[in-house]
């Protein structure tokens, strides 16, 4: 292909005039030329899998927060990571048996020296008919002109922010205006569409969706927004994953007239766009609604392992086989095994995150890693702190101080006030604390969290129960009266039917949000009477916040109480955010009776004589 835009190569003897005529005689020509696909390839639930992801490095010139920690990943050593010549053999092997799309990628694909030559050698299979690359782009302008030339014709840029400060942020190094460059290289050199990832993070970059959306106005570009994927190294929190159907929403309110585009069934991207615009916009929906049916897909890391799922950890070493001296034949069945195992799909938005997996740099080694301490990995926080440029920091926080008070502060829960109030308010971007930089905020101060310190019972003396064994209350009259906070949390699952009425006030018994709120101070105020040897306590403040999380169909509910007295405000807290999930229950239940009240738990305790506690 001259212009690097069409996606598919000619076979030698194949009619290749660009008009209607011609390609239906195409069509007609590899119909007929077509072989029955690999059973190797195919698995047992019959997806044929014609599209091979190759890493060619485990190496990056970048450090982006979502996929790897700061330090870096150890790396394999260099022998044992795939030859040019073994890269070579396998694909000529997978794409012998029908795989007709192979994408590079890595690590960073354009660090490797010979990656033009590699194009350039995969182009002469024949039956390959698309050769794809994802990079960073910060090496792209330069080398773009002579991976066309060599036969690249698919070209997905990553690029998170349209903002260089914040740029330098998330991939913790400079080269905003080489990634831009590498953009506009690929446009000019007809790459049509040209795709942009972008991963959407909340409190980072969820402000610029209309920023990226506007950007395919003016230019042929197809950007993807890519809900956030736990990895290892990462630290995935659900709270920072902005799903496709919330970003599809803010965008809709901008542009009403955003429309569905049909897209390929093997496609990771549900495709739309404004008309008008000449670009398009998609969403990779990997966690909220994956696509797990249609997969066509196989990967082959940077040290030649073999993996047939991205978020499954079962992989098979080629490069062992290889080096065995492994037949074709042999090499072969090792393939259609671990097709053959493939699962039907990947195992659901937060059983992966408890998952153990490579990080994604190394996707796109393993074992090693999972003995790793995950305290070797650096926080994935958003703090301006780590940008090392002045100006470029001053920036950032101006930013994040104004997203900050654009979507956290209504939405700030106590637990994040405290951290406020510990003097570190730099720390905390998102609007629920992050338990990591939380964690940290903690282990500046002078208590171990959850580490009872000064007087208090012996793990054998039983407080509640007097010399001759019954139930007693404690007698709090001899402590000293300080200021107690506690901070308790519940959560209801209610099921979509249920949520979406509660959402849109249509229960019929009325607001269950603001009933539930009502509850929950009620609640923490009648405590003492509910539960036999705890003590009255006469509260100064309490409140209640309840959030719906539409992924979840969840409602959230967040108790404070607080109290100047002799003795803690935890089981008011508890008390509180429970009666506050019943209630959300007793009303939801006309509706459904799939109604699950789970998460009843202390998130914070403070002002104690044994110290404060924090949930990490
Ligand atoms: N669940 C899942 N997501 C994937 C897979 N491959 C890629 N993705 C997602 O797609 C994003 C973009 O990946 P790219 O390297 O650009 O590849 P791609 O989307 O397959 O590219 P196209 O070939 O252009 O469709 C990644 O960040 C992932 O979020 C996969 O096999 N499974
Ligand atoms: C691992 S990178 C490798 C290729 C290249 N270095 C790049 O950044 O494009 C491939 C793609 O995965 C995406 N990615 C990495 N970590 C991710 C995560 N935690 N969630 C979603 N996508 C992620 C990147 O944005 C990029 O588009
Ligand atoms: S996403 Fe790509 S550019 Fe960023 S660290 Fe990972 S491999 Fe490097
Ligand atoms: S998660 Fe696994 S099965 Fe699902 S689309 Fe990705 S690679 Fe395919």
């Amino acid at each position: 292909c001259s212009s690097g835009a069409p996606v598919t190569q000619p076979r030698p003897g194949e009619p290749s005039r660009p008009t209607r005529e011609g390609l239906s005689l195409r069509l007609q020509f590899l119909q007929e030329h077509a072989a029955p696909f690999s059973a190797f390839l195919t698995d047992s639930f019959g997806r044929q899998h014609s599209y091979l992801r190759i890493s060619l490095t485990e190496k990056c010139n970048l450090r982006c927060q979502y996929c790897m920690p700061e330090e870096g990943v150890p790396l394999t050593p260099k022998a044992d990571l795939l030859t040019t010549e073994e890269i070579l053999t396998l694909a000529r092997l997978f794409v012998k048996e029908g795989v007709d799309k192979i994408r590079l990628t890595g690590g960073e694909p354009l660090i490797r020296p010979d990656v033009v030559d590699i194009v350039a050698r995969l182009h002469g299979l024949e039956g390959l008919r698309t050769i794809g690359l994802t990079t960073n782009g910060i090496n792209l302008a330069r080398l773009l002109p002579r991976l066309q030339q060599a036969g690249l014709n698919a070209v997905n840029i990553s690029l998170d922010t349209l903002v260089p400060a914040k740029f330098e942020f998330i991939v913790r190094r400079k080269g905003f205006h080489k990634v831009m460059e590498g953009i506009h290289k690929a446009i000019e050199l007809g790459y049509k569409p040209v795709k942009v990832n972008c991963v959407v993070m909340r409190g980072l970059n969820e402000d610029e969706l209309l920023d990226f959306v506007a950007l395919t106005e003016g230019l042929p570009l197809d950007v993807r927004f890519i809900e956030y994927m736990p990895f290892d190294g990462n630290k995935w929190n659900f709270k920072k994953m902005v799903s496709y159907k919330e970003m599809l929403d803010t965008i809709r309110q901008r542009w009403p007239g955003l429309e569905k585009l049909p897209e390929e069934d093997s496609s990771t991207a549900k495709a739309f766009k404004i008309p008008g615009f000449q670009g398009q916009i998609s969403f990779i929906t990997s966690m909220s609604e994956h696509f797990c049916g249609t997969c066509n897909r196989l990967r082959i890391t940077a040290d030649g392992n073999l993996k047939v799922c991205l978020f499954g950890n079962s992989e098979v070493s080629l490069r062992d086989h290889l080096r065995a001296g492994a037949s074709e034949e042999e090499l072969l069945r090792i393939i259609g095994a671990a097709v053959g195992r493939k699962k039907r799909q990947h195992a659901g938005m937060f059983n992966i995150a408890q998952m153990k997996n490579r990080p994604m740099i190394l996707i796109g080694v393993l074992l090693m890693l999972q003995d790793s301490p995950p305290a070797r990995w650096s926080n994935f926080s958003w703090d301006p702190l780590r940008v090392r440029n002045p100006s470029a920091r001053q920036c950032l926080s101006d930013q994040m101080a104004s997203l900050w008070k654009r979507h956290c502060i209504p939405k700030a829960l106590p637990l994040s006030q405290q951290c406020l109030g510990s003097g570190s308010p730099q720390r905390h971007y998102s609007s629920y604390p992050d338990p990591d930089t939380h964690s940290k905020c903690l282990s500046t101060g002078s208590q171990a969290p959850d580490a009872p310190s000064g007087p208090g019972p012996t793990s054998n003396q039983l407080t509640h129960v007097d010399s001759a064994g019954r139930a007693s209350m404690v007698d709090v009259g001899g402590k000293p009266e300080t200021e107690r906070v506690a901070v308790a949390s519940a959560m209801v699952l209610l099921g979509p039917v249920a949520f979406k009425l509660v959402q849109q006030n249509q229960l019929k018994k009325g607001d269950a949000l603001v009933v539930a709120q009502l509850a929950g101070v009620q609640a923490a105020k009648l405590t003492s009477q509910l539960i036999p040897l705890c003590h009255h306590v006469a509260l100064s403040h309490v409140q209640v916040h309840l959030e719906l999380d539409s992924t979840r169909h969840a409602v959230l509910i967040q108790a404070s109480c607080r109290a100047r007295g002799p003795t803690g405000v935890e089981m008011e807290a508890l008390t509180s955010a429970a009666m506050a999930a019943l209630t959300v229950y007793d009303m939801c239940k006309a509706v459904s009776r799939d109604i699950v009240v789970t998460e009843v738990k202390l998130i914070s305790k403070t002002g104690g004589q044994r110290g404060d506690f924090h949930r990490a």
